[in-house]
């Protein structure tokens, strides 16, 4: 038996209220993202979707977005999961940078692949820089040339997928319902996956912050509805389209 796979974005951060670019930089969720988190964990209770265990980033904003919606659900008791595997994809020297601004000084063709391109990374981040995560004691054990400077999404499917192979696919063949509580970029690298969503097509795809994103597969892990449903679909709608215009 597959079991039932549940994505959900982070609600809405500190930095997502700023308008920066965020990436490993380790900031917390604000009013609005913990009330999202909240309406996140009503869905899947009034959803019967209950999990049995839970995968999540190394950073506070997915994790307490989890915590929030499991204790909703009454499922604060569940496995935990960690791995920087599920982090937001870094993106360089842009974490800590205005994206307005980003946009102007740079135009729109290359904001955007920075953004949403498969393929082209940001700029790498220098070592020295107040946004670097060199030193950080969660990754001590990464060694050096897998910390990573910048990542594209590809970079980021290439961390990921190791992490779905080895920890959740075992979670969905015990036929498990499995959360990930990820961030808008790891999340579309398992979206590509799942629905082997072209390089090109992936750019479009945006995901909006504190809806749980259901997945029913099959015996192949693959989507039995494609794309998966959002468990509030009008809710998703827009979020998304807001997401995708971050910056203007
Ligand atoms: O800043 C980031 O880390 C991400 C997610 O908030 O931004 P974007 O949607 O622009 O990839």
């Amino acid at each position: 038996m597959t079991g039932t796979l549940v994505l959900l974005r982070h609600g809405n951060s500190e930095w997502n209220a700023k308008n920066l670019f965020t990436g490993w930089v380790d900031v917390d969720l604000d009013a609005k993202g913990e009330a999202e988190a909240r309406r996140g964990g009503e869905l899947l209770k009034e959803s019967g979707v209950l999990p049995d265990v839970v995968h999540t980033s190394v950073l506070r904003r997915a994790i307490r977005t989890s915590e929030i919606a499991l204790h909703i659900t009454d499922r604060h008791w569940i496995p935990v999961k960690r791995s920087w595997r599920l982090n937001e994809r870094h993106y360089g020297a842009l974490q800590g940078k205005d994206k307005k601004q980003t946009l102007e000084t740079y135009g729109e063709e290359q904001f955007m692949l920075w953004r949403r391109s498969y393929d082209v990374p940001p700029p790498p981040i220098e070592a020295g820089s107040e946004f670097a995560q060199f030193d950080d004691p969660r990754y001590a054990l990464l060694p050096p040339e897998a910390k990573p400077k910048a990542e594209c999404l590809k970079d980021v499917l290439v961390r990921a997928l190791p992490y779905w192979y080895d920890e959740i696919v075992p979670d969905l063949r015990a036929g498990k319902t499995v959360l990930v509580a990820a961030h808008g970029n790891s999340l579309r690298a398992f979206v590509k996956h799942l629905d082997s969503i072209s390089d090109e097509a992936i750019s479009k795809l945006n995901i909006p912050t504190g809806i749980p994103l259901r997945y029913d597969l099959d015996d192949d892990l693959r989507p039995l509805k494609p794309g998966g449903e959002y468990l509030d679909p009008e809710a998703a709608k827009e979020a998304a389209a807001a997401v995708a215009n971050q910056g203007r």
